[in-house]
């Protein structure tokens, strides 16, 4: 569902903002989006994950200039996944941070 056109148009399209303007709730109550999954085996770090990933992410942009190895350009990485459990990339990222 997460990636079904009927629901999100370019569903395969990296687009973080598509979230703003949308009031669907990700704690397992609306089906279209399950990042931490649904019902009595839903993911129990949810609380967790939603408070640390915030500060984490925030803290890593805000105290780093990024550069991706072998000086690629943002849209030239590639962004291939690969069948498993877990959703993985082909290429794995490799980033360096820089000190500001
Ligand atoms: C962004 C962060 C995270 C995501 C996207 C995520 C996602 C998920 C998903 C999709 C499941 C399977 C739910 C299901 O079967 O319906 C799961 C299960 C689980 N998660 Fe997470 N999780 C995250 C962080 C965490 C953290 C921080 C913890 C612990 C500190 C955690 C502990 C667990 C455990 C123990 C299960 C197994 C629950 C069970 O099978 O009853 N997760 N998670």
């Amino acid at each position: 569902m997460g990636r079904d056109p009927n629901i999100w148009s370019d569903p395969e399209m990296f687009m973080p903002e598509r979230f703003l303007d949308v009031k669907i709730d990700y704690k397992g109550q609306d089906f279209e989006l399950i990042p931490f999954g649904a019902g009595r085996r839903m993911c129990p770090g949810l609380n967790l994950a939603n408070r640390m990933l915030h500060i984490i992410l925030g803290s890593l942009i805000h105290k780093f200039d990024w550069k991706v190895v072998g000086n690629k350009r943002p849209q030239d990485i590639d962004m291939g996944e690969k069948f498993g459990i877990t959703l993985q990339k082909v290429e794995p990222l490799m980033a360096i941070p820089m000190k500001l």
